[in-house]
């Protein structure tokens, strides 16, 4: 589902005397059907840095990243043009990031149904799905009608985590995806994630929360393995 190859990042501070950060160097992965992997590594070594690259928001300074499409060929997103990245987006590689990112005065159904809608599926079909997904993370039906920029740190990130699993993309990735959640909600997403992974989806993620990541890991990556020499 998702293949690296020799991916390569350097930072290049331009307005900062032209240093440059080397931050990972030949990163290699296949990740298959039903796995999930976690990235590992201590704080800073690029496990944000590599999941930013792979969703085509950080270009690479060298190496392959390749989506495989409906029909079983690859598609390398390293070097896809901005027309190919959005149409992969929309339909191949799903994106939990850790903040939720919205348009101002946009309604929270609206907001998790739109990337189902954008993958062609109906009105009526994408707002079941979300009110659904909103339903399981327990987001009260009265905000459902509300712009989601004035809710509270775990409500946004519910937003987030309903909008990310809408629609079923072969892969997906996550970025610290229970970081703010109680208890309940945590257990919410991570039975996402696993009915996720059962239904055949590639993930990658960042899990700080060592429990979350034994639940719903069956692979396990350290990045620091690809460090780039300073
Ligand atoms: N936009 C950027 N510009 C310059 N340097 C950056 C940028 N983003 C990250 N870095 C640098 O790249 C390195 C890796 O950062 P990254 O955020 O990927 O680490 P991480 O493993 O996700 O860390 P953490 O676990 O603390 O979130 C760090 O040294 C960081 O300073």
């Amino acid at each position: 589902m998702l293949c690296l190859n020799g991916v390569t990042k350097t930072f290049n501070l331009h307005n900062q005397g032209e240093r440059t950060i080397p931050v990972v160097t030949g990163v290699n992965l296949k990740l298959n059907a039903g796995e999930c992997m976690a990235l590992m590594g201590s704080s800073g070594s690029g496990k944000s840095t590599l999941i930013r690259m792979i969703y085509g928001n950080y270009g690479c300074a060298a190496g392959e990243i390749l989506i495989r499409e409906e029909d079983g060929s690859w598609t390398d997103l390293a070097q896809a043009d901005p027309r190919e990245v959005i149409r992969l987006r929309r339909h191949r590689l799903g994106y939990v990031s850790q903040f939720l990112r919205v348009i101002p005065r946009v309604a929270t159904i609206d907001v998790v149904s739109e990337p189902m809608r954008l993958a062609g599926a109906s009105d009526s079909e994408s707002r079941n799905r979300a009110a659904e997904l909103l339903t399981r993370l327990n987001l009260p039906e009265a905000l459902w009608d509300l712009s989601p920029t004035t809710f509270s740190g775990g409500e946004q990130q519910r937003v987030n985590i309903a909008r990310g699993f809408v629609h079923p993309y072969p892969a997906l990735l996550l970025d610290e995806p229970t970081a703010s959640l109680d208890k309940v909600n945590r257990q919410v997403v991570l039975d996402l994630i696993l009915e996720a992974r059962d239904r055949g989806a590639a993930i990658l993620g960042i899990f700080h929360d060592h429990e979350a990541r034994e639940a719903v890991c069956n692979r396990f990556l350290d990045v620091e393995e690809f460090k780039a020499a300073a």
